[in-house]
């Protein structure tokens, strides 16, 4: 595997797309192991071609075949221009790498004991890598040398494994192999994408030959499904980020705030910042442009690589946290310019600085230019506080920065320049009396100093208070709400609101008006030098972190005495000599989590607690309020929330959050708590509900039709909740409980095309009784039981519960949607038991509903089949619903043109009326064009051959 610094000559050769041409006389001598060898001439060939011809002369190693593929490009997929374009479209290639990325690969090596693990993306003539482990400092890979353009090859459906690259005639010459690293066993599973698109590969590789077996294989391939989900699910966010509508929706809420607000996505390396309001740019100076799609470190100088685990561990555990970075006051009220040290920034800083410094003197700094005056060379440095983080052997040397700090800005910033002008002759002393005018000064060239008192600006510290948009948030969490579409994406772990402001001198240590745990007695700090990070790369300092740092948490006081190493006393030194301003960071104390919600009125009750309707971060929500007793495992109340908050489904209410307290202590002196989850509001009650009220009936002139079910509405609601149910057994999960009150229902927009008129999604809810099977074991005895209509047999008589169960449920809650009535109507409890385990079940007769096609009512009845062996699954339930409402709808669509066909002079929207709320049928213009092919001569919509078939596959007819 040679590593390719993507070369102008290796861009101007031929094109991947394009077919091959005969190969010029420069390629048929090459390098091998050192020989220079001369292979035979080429044929040209079509892209198609060498792939196939190359893969049958794996089994004839003599064929020239090979040579002619190895020359003329890499082996390409069918669909490769297609293939290139959806990569591009998903904007990975050459981004930073990222946590989730690199947890995969490292879970890789440890899975698979390998040495090395990737997340590779192929590229038009390379193969880049996202995220790489065991080949430090690697990016990418020209294709026509990698194992992994061959995983995207349709031949190899699951994985490409080669136990022994040597004996693989396709790799054996690759220099992965012949050079370093010496690989000698390689597995790869595609990255497949919802199209059935193969954009990369989650591959390892060892440096001995090895067997994987099928079960290693699964294993890779459920981690690759992992990584896809994490792309797919960046490209979602980007969409919705890039959507204006939302970031209308966002921007709006905060623009006005007068507080500084920042949305961040912390699981990028470097924080990208996506929304940033005025009152953000008036107090950092920094633009809405510069910052918002950019990254928080690139407008502040990086923390060193050992104390990044500070903040991992703070996003990890979703803690909130508050940095405090060096930053150089305007002067003047309120007025402030944060300085960068991003070298592509710093000549322009200067610049501007300079052309300002006379009209910045005492002003306020908020204008524009004035934003942008004074550039901060002093290097950030963080100290941070962590849970247990009494093992940092720096604790009492960070007393002593403490202090320092203290008496620094007891010596006042704004009187600071003065003594920086005595202390910048004399510069590098640490001392109390520097203050931090002294680092400010000494930071800089006497040029600078001088310039720098002309603009009289003092030394603070910005505040910026990260709070994670998951972790419940307090009265100081920005009074905004959140973008909707942010919350469905499941990434609530990631985005943090940041507050920024400039503490007064008074309160910028200790007396801390905000109420921060900031230099609080209970934590410890750490400083870090800044060693390591200037020298480093652009986007080294996020990704070199390895697990081996966190165990040197000793950032500086007792590590190796290097110039350069995070540990380095020469380093501290530095920061002294630059008067102790550096980066803070420290946790802020626990947000009550139930500060953040607000309870309103009760919805209803359930038999294990109550639904509040509340608000949760700005956003309506149900609240559910459970009851346990600590420390008893009730799987109603524990298992619940675990199980619900690991499903995420457009058809099964959302929870968003999930918090615990104590409310009161039981007889036996243990503490009673509630669990409050936060689900997603579904405004429109439930399906039960629904039924009883004719929402599913159709509609003429504004009213519901008694007893005229709108099949197209009721197959829809159908079809969603097997669609729920399908994923639900997907993930392993039974509901145990499916019945028409825990379906409920959210309010939605009528479809565009006008064929969806319910106005609401049916989503699945209630995971009470909710259990997970394995493969192994596919059934769950149990005695927790749930509605008893809804109950197959086979759980009243033997209490087995099994997916086959689920769809017995949702045989009864289709007879419910269907008939319009109760299951079991009129009759009580022991009769209803009498009556399944008798054999007499619930029965859907044809002469009791006429109008429903006949595949509908085989559908019921399989559903409701004694035996669960002979009902289907919920995929098999999925595409019946799917197929019958296809075929109803185009069946509709056909009426409604002879209709219209029988009514011409009636004006166009009477007609839409008459025929579309009676039957539910297509749109006016499907009509028109139906009636149009009908008038040509044709058969009515010109499809009703077509139709006809479906009917028929159906049952309609
Ligand atoms: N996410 C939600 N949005 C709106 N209403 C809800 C939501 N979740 C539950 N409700 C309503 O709150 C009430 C109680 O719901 P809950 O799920 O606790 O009980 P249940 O399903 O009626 O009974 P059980 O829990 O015993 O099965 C019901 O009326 C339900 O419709």
């Amino acid at each position: 595997m040679g590593c390719i610094q993507s070369s102008p000559a290796a861009a101007d050769k031929q094109a991947p797309d394009t077919p091959a041409k005969d190969v010029q006389p420069e390629h048929s001598s090459r390098e091998v192991n050192g020989v220079q060898t001369k292979d035979p001439p080429i044929k040209a060939v079509e892209h198609e071609q060498p792939v196939e011809q190359c893969l049958a002369a794996v089994d004839e190693p003599s064929s020239p075949l090979m040579v002619v593929w190895k020359e003329v490009e890499v082996p390409l997929p069918l669909d490769e221009q297609n293939r290139w374009d959806q990569l591009v479209g998903y904007n990975i290639l050459d981004t930073e790498p990222e946590e989730a990325y690199d947890r995969i690969t490292e879970l890789c090596k440890r899975l698979f004991k390998v040495p090395i693990a990737m997340v590779t993306f192929v590229d038009k003539d390379r193969v880049w890598l996202k995220s790489v482990q065991g080949l430090p400092g690697l990016k990418q890979v020209e294709r026509r040398q990698s194992l992994c353009a061959w995983t995207l090859l349709s031949r190899f459906p699951e994985a490409l494994v080669v136990p022994d690259l040597r004996e693989d005639i396709r790799f054996k010459d690759f220099p992965v192999v012949v050079g370093w690293p010496h690989a000698r066993f390689y597995a790869a599973v595609p990255l497949v994408n919802s199209d059935n698109v193969r954009l990369g590969t989650l591959c390892i590789l060892d440096l001995k030959p090895r067997d994987f077996s099928s079960d290693s294989c699964t294993l890779l391939a459920q981690l690759a499904s992992m990584v896809m989900r994490e792309v797919e699910r960046k490209r979602a966010m980007n969409d919705v980020l890039c959507n204006t509508a939302v970031r209308h929706e966002s921007g709006d809420s905060i623009t006005h705030d007068r507080q500084g607000l920042m949305l961040c996505d912390m699981a990028t390396a470097k924080w990208a910042i996506y929304l940033v309001n005025e009152a953000w740019h008036r107090t950092t100076g920094i633009s809405h442009e510069m910052a918002a799609g950019g990254h928080f470190w690139d407008l502040f100088e990086p923390p060193a690589p050992a104390q990044v685990q500070a903040y991992r561990l703070a996003v990890e555990q979703r803690r909130n946290f508050e940095l405090r970075i060096p930053c150089n006051v305007g002067g003047g009220a309120g007025g402030s310019s944060i300085g960068r040290t991003n070298p592509q920034l710093e000549p322009l800083l200067l610049q501007q600085a300079s052309s300002t410094a006379g009209s910045m003197a005492g002003g306020n700094g908020l204008n524009h230019s004035g934003a942008l005056l004074q550039p901060q060379p002093v290097q950030s440095t963080w100290s941070g506080s962590l849970p247990g983080a009494n093992s940092f052997s720096g604790a009492c040397h960070s007393q002593n920065i403490q202090q320092q700090q203290q008496q620094q800005d007891a010596s006042g910033g704004s009187g600071g320049s003065s003594t920086a002008a005595a202390a910048g002759a004399g510069a590098g002393t640490p001392s109390a009396a520097g203050g931090k005018a002294i680092g400010f000064v000494s930071a800089f060239s006497g040029h600078e100093a001088s310039r720098r008192r002309s603009i009289g600006g003092s030394m603070r510290y910005v505040r910026f208070q990260f709070r994670s948009i998951s972790s419940a948030a307090s009265h100081m969490t920005p009074a905004v709400s959140i973008p909707p579409a942010l919350l469905s994406q499941d990434t609530r772990s990631n985005f943090y609101w940041a507050t920024v402001d400039i503490p007064s001198a008074a309160s910028t240590h200790g007396g801390d008006e905000a109420g921060s745990s900031f230099i609080s007695g209970s934590n410890l700090y750490f400083t870090g030098g800044p060693g390591g990070v200037f020298g480093g790369t652009d986007n080294a300092w996020a990704g070199s972190v390895h697990a081996s740092d966190s165990a040197a948490p000793s950032t500086h006081s007792s590590g190796p005495h290097t110039a350069t190493g995070p540990g380095s006393d020469s380093s501290s030194m530095q920061q002294q000599q630059m008067g102790g301003m550096k980066t803070t960071f420290s946790l802020m104390p626990e947000d009550n989590p139930f500060q953040d919600i607000t309870i309103g009125s009760l919805l209803g009750w359930g038999s294990y607690g109550r639904v509040h309707r509340g608000y949760w971060n700005g956003s309506l929500v149900a609240v559910k309020v459970l009851e346990q007793v600590a420390g008893d495992f009730n799987p109603r109340t524990s298992l619940e929330p675990l199980l619900h908050h690991r499903l995420s489904h457009p058809n099964i209410v959302a929870m968003f959050d999930v918090c615990t307290q104590e409310v009161d202590v039981c007889e036996d002196g243990r503490p009673l708590q509630e669990v409050w989850m936060v689900l997603e509001f579904c405004n429109r009650g439930t399906l039960s509900d629904a039924i009883q009220r004719g929402w599913l009936l159709s509609v003429r002139d504004g009213a519901p039709q008694p007893g005229q079910l709108d099949l197209l509405r009721a197959l829809a609601t159908a079809r969603e909740v097997a669609r729920a149910m399908e994923y639900l057994h997907s993930q392993s999960v039974l509901h145990g409980d499916l019945n028409g009150n825990n379906i409920l229902l959210a309010g939605a927009a009528l479809a565009p095309d006008g064929v969806d008129r319910r106005g609401f999604t049916a989503k699945v809810a209630d995971f009470g009784l909710s259990r997970i099977i394995t493969p192994e074991n596919e059934k769950i005895i149990t005695r927790t039981h749930g509605t008893i209509t809804h109950m197959a047999p086979e759980v009243i008589t033997e209490a087995t519960h099994s997916k086959a169960a689920d769809v017995y449920s949702f045989g009864v809650v289709l007879f419910e949607l269907l008939s319009g009535s109760k299951p079991y109507q009129g009759m009580h409890y022991a009769q209803i038991v009498s009556s399944i385990t008798s054999g007499k079940l619930l029965q859907m007769l044809p002469q009791q509903a006429p109008h429903l096609p006949p595949g509908l009512l085989e559908l019921v009845a399989s559903c409701l089949a004694t035996k669960p062996v002979d009902r289907p699954t919920f995929i098999e339930v999925h595409s019946k619903l799917q197929e019958l409402e296809t075929a109803v709808a185009a069946q509709q669509q056909q009426q409604l043109a002879a209709e219209q066909q029988l009514a011409p002079a009636q004006p166009a929207q009477q007609q839409q009326q008459h025929v579309g709320y009676g039957c539910y049928a297509a749109s006016a213009a499907a009509a028109a064009a139906a009636a149009a092919a009908a008038e040509a001569g044709g058969d009515a919509c010109g499809c009703t051959q077509q139709v006809t078939k479906q009917a028929a596959a159906a049952g309609l007819q």
